[in-house]
């Protein structure tokens, strides 16, 4: 017998019985309320109560509400709620209420309602730009047949645009969107899509405050709307490392039920020109090199980075740089912790709250680090990066919101090394636990690559090493002596940066998604708390 009541809704409470039960009970159907309990559910949660026949124990589960409606001509209310699949999967569930008396049933529905309104945190009014370009080329199919059904139950609005050409979306946010109008912004697409709506509201947000985007050393202010992902691209690893997985349906409903989740951004200077921010993946090298090549082969759709992973691997360059960082002092957490960022993160909440006191802790502290080396790739990692080609990601255990990065430095080393590296990315193995890999948490980082460096240093270089008499070695391989260097490009979160020579400096919650982080299995909201009755 499953009952179900609202334990502390002012239209009293009822009990569910499951149709099946007793003979003559078709239906999901309510009666009369049990004893109150001293527990209270909370906001949008309503609590079954199931009592286990033999042992006469109840168990008890929370639930997120979705919505509540009548059904055939107010004989039947429908309530709506979030069930937990496998995965990370959210899925919408819904238990039907019978009831002979109309006006009963009514006044259940409007109470629900009332309840669900009384939720400022759950969007109302959404901005929504749909990429028809990314991944397979089925964002607008996925909007329209998975998720406009389910905005339009939770009686959210919308305004929809679908993109004519790259950086539509970040332009209409820069300068004609009325955002005053909506209570979130929404991107159907991958994490380029994604980026184009930070770069727009990032841009707006810092516009509106009299901030310049150019000056490194600025303190940014954060985004106040939110944004949300409904995955549709080829990697979409903010949705995979924010919410668990990579299924529209649940990103709709994490955006229906209002969730929360602040994330670090980086921005990336050259010269103190603003180049582009940055959210997930910054490489040079290997992932630089991948993306470039993929560009060229669009056409294949999300398979062109295996075809161009697998040829950069074979191609085997690497990088010659000089990489200067600030270490992120006086937070908790190291890139080699075995604890993840998961939903309500201790870390984060520890690291999170006071980044402005650290970063002006780091400007009048010039002592940082500077390595000088051979490089395959360099990668900054604000979060972990998990994505369906590597479920643990880049930075297993990097933070969504600690105010770092995770500077990985991948030097010089064999084919077959370099090959362990990345096979421990889709592996239980620690893909830091090798000679020629170190990684640091920073919250700042310089990169200058050998072929821009002025010449004395390069003179420093080869005095440091004792090679003086390869000197004209180096010099043929400088571009001054009309050599192509072997030079790569920055990977920012799957678009080429313009400049090698690049500044990052990260930027503690700059901007909040409609998520809640991953979850684990013992933090979900439905307890089932055994007790006697
Ligand atoms: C042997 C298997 C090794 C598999 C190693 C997999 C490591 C994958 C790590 C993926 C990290 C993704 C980080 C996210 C970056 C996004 O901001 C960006 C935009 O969406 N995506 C990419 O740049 C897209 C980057 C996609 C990179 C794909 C790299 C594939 C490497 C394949 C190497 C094959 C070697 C085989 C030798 C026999
Ligand atoms: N209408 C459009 N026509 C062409 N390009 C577009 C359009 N709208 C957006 N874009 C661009 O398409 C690029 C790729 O989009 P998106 O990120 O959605 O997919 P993806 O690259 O396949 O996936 P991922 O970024 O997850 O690897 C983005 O950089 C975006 O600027
Ligand atoms: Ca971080």
């Amino acid at each position: 017998v499953f009952h179900l009541r609202e334990p502390s809704a002012p239209w009293g409470g009822g009990w569910l019985w499951r149709p099946g039960c007793f003979p003559g009970v078709p239906e999901w159907r309510w009666g009369s309320l049990p004893p109150p309990s001293h527990h209270s559910p909370p906001p949008g949660a309503l609590w079954i109560c199931c009592r286990v026949e033999r042992t006469n124990i109840l168990k008890r589960k929370f639930l997120t509400l979705l919505f509540v409606k009548t059904k055939w001509r107010l004989c039947c209310v429908s309530v709506s709620y979030v069930e937990r699949c496998q995965q990370h999967r959210w899925r919408c569930a819904a238990v039907t209420f019978t009831c002979p008396d109309g006006g009963l049933c009514q006044s259940w529905v409007g109470a629900i309602a009332e309840q669900l309104a009384a939720i400022t945190s759950r969007p109302r009014r959404l901005l929504i730009y749909i990429n028809p370009y990314g991944g397979k080329r089925q964002g607008g199919r996925v909007y329209e047949q998975k998720v406009a059904p389910l905005f339009a139950q939770a009686a959210i609005s919308t305004h929809v645009i679908v993109t004519e050409h790259a950086n539509h979306a970040r332009d209409h946010l820069r300068t004609d969107a009325e955002l005053k109008k909506y209570d979130g912004v929404v991107c159907v697409g991958g994490d380029g899509m994604f980026s184009e709506i930070v770069h727009g509201l990032i841009w707006r947000t810092q516009m509106d405050s009299s901030l310049d985007p150019n000056s490194p050393d600025e303190t940014l202010t954060s985004c106040s709307l939110r944004i949300g992902i409904i995955p549709a691209g080829s990697t979409d690893c903010i949705c995979f490392a924010t919410v668990g997985t990579n299924d529209p349906v649940t990103s709709a409903l994490h955006i229906i039920v209002g969730d929360s989740q602040p994330m670090d951004v980086c921005s990336i200077h050259h010269n103190n020109t603003f180049l582009r921010y940055s959210v997930s993946l910054l490489g040079y090298g290997f992932y630089g090199d991948v993306l470039t090549d993929s560009e060229r082969k669009r056409w294949m759709g999300p398979v062109r980075y295996d075809f161009s992973g697998l040829k950069m691997f074979l191609t085997h360059h690497y990088y010659e740089g000089t990489v200067s960082y600030l270490p992120a002092r006086g937070v908790v957490g190291t890139p080699r912790d075995a604890a993840r960022c998961r939903s309500g993160c201790v870390v984060c909440q520890h690291n999170g709250p006071k980044p402005s006191e650290r970063a002006e802790k780091y400007e009048t502290d010039d002592c940082g680090e500077t390595i000088r080396g051979k490089f395959l790739a360099i990668n900054a990692a604000s979060m972990s990066c998990a994505c369906p080609r590597s479920p643990k990601g880049l930075s297993p255990a990097a933070h969504l919101a600690d105010g770092t990065t995770d500077l990985i430095l991948v030097r010089k080393c064999s084919r077959f090394d370099f090959l362990r590296h990345l096979l421990r990315h889709t592996n239980k193995e620690d893909q830091f636990d090798l000679n020629f890999v170190e990684v640091h948490r920073v919250v700042r980082f310089r990169f200058m690559p050998r072929h821009c460096q002025s010449d004395s240093d390069l003179e420093l270089d080869l005095l440091e090493n004792g090679k003086r008499q390869i000197f004209g070695q180096i010099c043929r391989d400088h571009p001054a002596c009309g050599c192509a260097p072997a030079y790569s490009s920055w990977n920012c979160d799957g678009e080429i940066l313009t400049h090698t020579a690049i500044d990052v400096r990260v930027h503690c919650r700059l901007i909040k998604l409609f998520a809640r982080g991953i979850e684990e299995p013992q933090v979900f909201e439905d307890l089932t708390n055994p007790c006697a009755i």
